[in-house]
């Protein structure tokens, strides 16, 4: 993987330093009697990485889906560089932000390179007849197209399995892989739902070093994620969503020492909670119940 990020080029769909590159205003999404996410305001700035945190269930994820047009919010509106966004996601992705998915889509059954140049296609402009007819300027694009995309493989570390199969890639390749997609539109904007889900510490730190080579290229990025020292490592804002409802936004060390934020994950002690004592009773009662179902199945198996 490439981390100089001194030296890239600045992607086609970079936005200008400083630039509000996302501005989604009071998005709502119900879904009959629930309200998912209730009046959501958020911003991500050019040059920037901001996190979007919150226990399962908050609606980070229903909150991405309004982003990128898999959903029409219920109300609010969401602007990109400006402009409302279209309520389809292929559009979404034309107008420039690209995502990845917390369960991983892949073309299992096609290469690499071949999942790579799917994700292109936004920015392909050969016409069927083109396509069909397969004459040079299809081949000078089928070329430009492949040489792209072999640059974004070997961005995110990928580019010596080009011809393996999607699927035979272990698991922390296979989500390199989807970012390598998503970059292959060309986004200006690059939202991330769960990337280090099922990776381990190298990996994770792997992917640390990815985004901020991403940021680097000039294309903002929007992270959702559980891993708490990789938001708080990567990024320069977070935004905390709780039942919905943004509860906080600020920096690091600001959203880790708010209290609310922390009684959000572990949960508020509620009243008449068990005490020490309680707990001691319990946890004792059950380890003798552990103790006898166990003198019990060694009788068993010493018939
Ligand atoms: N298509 C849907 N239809 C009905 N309810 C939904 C739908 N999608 C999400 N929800 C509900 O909306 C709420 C928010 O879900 P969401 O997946 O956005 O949360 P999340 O913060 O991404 O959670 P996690 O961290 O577990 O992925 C949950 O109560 C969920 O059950």
């Amino acid at each position: 993987m490439t981390t100089d990020t001194t030296t890239q080029d600045t992607a086609p769909g970079a936005a200008a330093s400083g630039e509000t590159v996302l501005d989604a205003r009071g998005v709502t999404m119900r879904f009959g009697g629930l309200t998912a996410v209730r009046g959501v305001d958020l911003t991500v700035n050019s040059g920037e990485i901001v996190g979007l945190i919150g226990p399962n269930g908050a609606g980070k994820t229903t909150f991405f889906n309004c982003l990128t047009g898999l959903y029409v919010p219920t109300e609010g509106e969401v602007r990109y560089k400006g402009q409302v966004l279209p309520p389809k996601s292929f559009k979404v992705t034309a107008a420039g932000i690209a995502r990845t998915f917390q369960n991983i889509r892949l073309f299992a059954n096609m290469t690499v390179l071949e999942n790579v140049l799917v994700g292109r296609h936004t920015r392909t402009k050969e016409g069927l007849w083109s396509a069909l007819l397969r004459g040079p300027g299809f081949h000078r694009a089928e070329a430009a197209s492949r040489a792209r995309a072999m640059e974004l493989l070997q961005f995110v570390g990928l580019e010596h399995k080009a011809e393996h199969l999607a699927r035979n890639l272990p698991y922390g390749e296979q989500r390199k892989l989807e970012i390598a997609r998503a970059l292959a539109s060309e986004p200006g904007l690059l939202l991330l739902d769960e990337p280090t889900a099922g990776m381990n510490p190298q990996e994770t730190r792997a992917t640390e070093e990815l985004v901020f080579a991403i940021r680097d290229k000039g294309i903002a990025v929007l992270v959702i994620e559980h891993d708490m020292r990789f938001i708080f490592n990567l990024c320069d804002r977070v935004a905390v969503l709780v039942q919905g409802e943004k509860l906080i936004e600020g920096d690091s060390a600001t959203v880790q020492g708010d209290e609310r934020v922390i009684a959000a994950y572990l949960g508020e002690p509620f009243e008449n909670a068990p005490g020490d004592e309680e707990v001691a009773e319990v946890e004792a009662a059950e380890a003798h119940a552990e103790a006898t179902t166990d003198a019990a199945s060694g009788k068993e198996n010493d018939r």
